[in-house]
């Protein structure tokens, strides 16, 4: 994708900004360096970069790994191996995002969030990976993305879409991001950004989350009118709250540290915030509560992705992911489609719909009772297989006979890693010896 196309693009909102803003605003300096060379403005380093974005588009053509294997009306193209991040050496260009605080709340040495406006392509850095994740320092995705690849590089985005744009224009080598909560479910608009770019699902985290209730140092938890969090995370601690006897409105925030930093930063002596233990740290917040979250056992899932698959084994547990749509009349197709994995003895995992964006409405007329509005969806399937499976690949040859739209979106290992309260999982990736 082009910078130009990316920038002009509408870009959905993350939902959970209602209201609360952060206490820094406006663009920072950005330094870029380019074949060496320190560019200082913005206006200079964007037409930089856009010679780099051409370049880009033109080796991702070029590449006869560039599309994602698919299934749409067709056989599914063969899976490669990950490619090494930093393999487009060729053009020597060297382009260090490094984002400096945006004034307000967090220590100047913390990295800022990227933004929308940030983005160009890198086509080539030093041999770290980059991981991109949503949030500030101190979210839970940062956690996950240390998880998922140790040591590496982690890259805040202020925006889901941000962290699949990093790494689909080289920024970041790969984006770790949270799908599902065992408390809160799903997270739809990662489900809707997984179809709307060919990024790739190349492994999965499962994350214990943990949170804590905390607020400025000396504030008193009877002094508290409003609590802050990102919407997951109140979600998570619904019942504790009101248990807790708080008289409270709760108020969505970006991510769970943001909501911290921004506490902090306004100096807000009414107000507390939902995060983990290190966002308190980071900005200075006391913890008032910890453990609040209504289940002990509270588990967020993410999914690691990047820009190319990787090979299917079937030497250990596999997780297949899915997303398929069907323009038949009546309910027979879903039931068929899910048969053809149940007469093969798999096991689903997970199943998701999501409305239809290009024909979220079906009419059926009939002149005696009138218009029938069926809604239309995507559904979302993960199977407990892998692709390099006879069976898997038989399952997915009959949906394909029943389906209108198929896609793979990964074929990766499953985190086997044992869950013991308060304990952290860690990676299961094929490619996680890629970091
Ligand atoms: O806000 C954060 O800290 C995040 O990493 C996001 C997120 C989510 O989107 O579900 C991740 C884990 C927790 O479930 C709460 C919030």
């Amino acid at each position: 994708m082009a910078a130009a196309s990316l920038i002009k693009a509408p870009v959905g909102q993350n939902p959970a900004r209602m209201g609360a803003g952060r206490s820094s605003a406006g663009g920072g300096v950005v330094r870029c360096s380019l074949q060496g060379a320190v560019v200082g403005g913005r206006a200079e380093w964007q037409s930089s970069c856009a010679v780099l974005s051409s370049k880009v588009a033109a080796l991702g053509a070029a590449s006869p790994h560039a599309a994602a294997p698919s299934f749409v009306n067709g056989h599914v193209a063969p899976l490669v191996p990950e490619q090494p991040a930093a393999a487009a050496e060729d053009g020597g260009a060297v382009l260090d995002l490094v984002p400096v605080s945006r004034g307000g709340g967090a220590p100047k040495t913390l990295p800022q969030p990227l933004r929308i406006s940030d983005l160009s392509p890198a086509p080539m850095h030093g041999s770290q990976l980059r991981v991109a994740y949503q949030g500030v320092p101190g979210a839970y995705s940062e956690k996950a993305a240390g998880k998922a690849y140790p040591g590496c590089d982690a890259i805040p985005c202020d925006q889901f879409e941000v962290a699949f744009s990093a790494v689909e224009l080289w920024i970041a080598d790969r984006a770790v991001l949270p799908v599902e909560n065992s408390l809160g479910g799903s997270i739809h608009r990662n489900y809707d950004l997984l179809l709307r770019h060919r990024l790739h699902i190349v492994g999965e985290v499962q994350l214990p989350v943990h949170h804590c209730l905390m607020a400025l140092p000396g504030v008193r938890k009877e002094c508290l009118t409003r609590v802050m969090s990102h919407p997951q995370a109140l979600a998570q601690c619904e019942h504790t709250l009101t248990a807790m006897g708080l008289n409270v409105v709760r108020e969505a925030f970006d991510d769970t540290a943001g909501a911290a930093e921004y506490v902090a930063a306004n100096g807000l002596r009414d107000t507390a915030a939902i995060a983990s233990s290190r966002a308190a740290e980071l900005y200075g917040m006391e913890v008032l509560a910890d453990g609040i979250q209504d289940d002990c056992g509270n588990v967020t899932r993410f999914v690691m992705l990047a820009r190319e698959p990787i090979v299917p084994r079937t030497d250990r547990p596999f997780k297949t992911s899915i997303v398929f749509a069907h323009d038949k009349e009546g309910t027979s197709v879903l039931f068929k489609v899910l048969s053809a994995f149940a007469f093969r003895d798999i096991t689903l995992t997970k199943i998701e719909s999501r409305p239809h964006r290009h024909r979220p409405i079906r009419l059926v007329d009939d002149a005696n009772v009138g218009t029938a509005k069926h809604f239309e969806y995507m559904f979302y399937v993960d199977f407990q297989a892998s692709l390099a499976e006879p069976r898997a690949q038989n399952a997915l040859a009959e949906v394909q006979e029943y389906t209108s739209f198929l896609r793979v979106l990964g074929s990766y290992p499953m985190d086997m890693t044992p869950m013991t309260a308060g304990s952290s999982s860690t990676v299961t990736s094929d490619d996680s010896s890629s970091t």
